[in-house]
């Protein structure tokens, strides 16, 4: 797990967020901050609201009111692929990848967005290179998520857990500030998730990143976590570090369960 350095700052905050759909009230005052460098976790039951937290935060769905600001600058209504250009990126519960295409064709795809958004030379991350050495700089995307050997292979017949990892190098791809994963280990084996959680640890620590990401699996949470928010019906009721958040009552009761006990 790494932590936020003392002098980090606020890269993402969404303030009084209220996000209702016709039937249901879905987050009530959501109020939220996650440090430079650090890793969040959204915990929360069933239906608590952290899915619509995170199209919140990444503007697939605006608040109602609130605010959300990104690096100082109020990106309340600005649209999904805007944030994606300002250094968002995303993966799903349901990995989002092209069926269609071969692993490398979709790491091609979200390389060629990030190039083709960037002027000559400039921006972090990838530095302007030859046309020819975008296969290598795609090898190189699919061999950091260990899926070295697999490029020709269709996106379709790839394993779940395979398919997730495209999904990370489709947003490593695009060098994102800040990742936010919802669900990254869903439906995976044991093993596989915490291979996952080791493969998310290792880009985080070499890109530099922020992460914030939704899980149910307590065991990813405080593997991968520096901090953690837990929401209920939509309110958040607990804040800090994983330490602070497993001995809160009120999160045992409502949510870990009183009788839960961690290692
Ligand atoms: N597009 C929508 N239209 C209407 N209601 C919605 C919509 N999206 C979510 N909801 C409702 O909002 C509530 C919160 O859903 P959300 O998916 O954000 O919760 P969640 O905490 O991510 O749940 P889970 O852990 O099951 O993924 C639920 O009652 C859900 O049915």
């Amino acid at each position: 797990m790494t932590t936020a350095p003392a002098t980090a700052r606020p890269i993402l905050e969404a303030g009084d967020i209220v996000k209702d759909y016709p039937s249901v009230k879905v987050l009530k005052q959501v109020n939220l901050s996650v440090m430079e460098g650090d890793t969040l976790a959204v915990i929360g039951p069933n239906g608590a609201g952290k899915t619509t937290l995170f199209k919140v935060l990444s503007g697939e769905v605006f608040a109602g009111s609130g605010a959300v600001i990104y690096n100082g600058r109020d990106i309340t209504r600005m649209p999904a692929w805007r944030r994606v250009r300002m250094g968002f990126g995303r993966s799903f519960q349901v990995a989002s990848v092209f069926l269609d295409l071969t692993a490398a064709e979709n790491v091609l795809v979200a390389v060629e967005a990030y190039l083709a958004q960037k002027p000559a030379g400039s921006g972090p991350g990838f530095r302007c290179r030859p046309a020819a050495d975008v296969r290598d700089l795609v090898e190189e995307i699919l061999v950091e998520v260990d899926l070295a050997g697999k490029g020709s292979h269709e996106a379709r017949f790839l394993s779940h857990g395979d398919k997730k990892r495209l999904e990370l190098a489709m947003s490593l791809a695009l060098r994102p500030r800040i990742l936010l994963l919802d669900e990254p280990t869903a439906g995976m084996a044991p093993a596989d998730r915490q291979a996952s959680i080791e493969l998310i640890a290792a880009v985080k620590q070499r890109h530099g990143m922020t992460v914030v990401l939704t899980e149910h699996d307590m065991d990813v949470v405080f593997g991968l976590a520096s901090r953690v928010v837990v929401l209920h019906h939509g309110e958040l009721i607990a804040a800090g570090t994983p330490d602070e958040v497993r001995e809160n009552p009120m999160v045992r009761e409502v949510y870990l369960g009183a009788e839960t006990h961690y290692a």
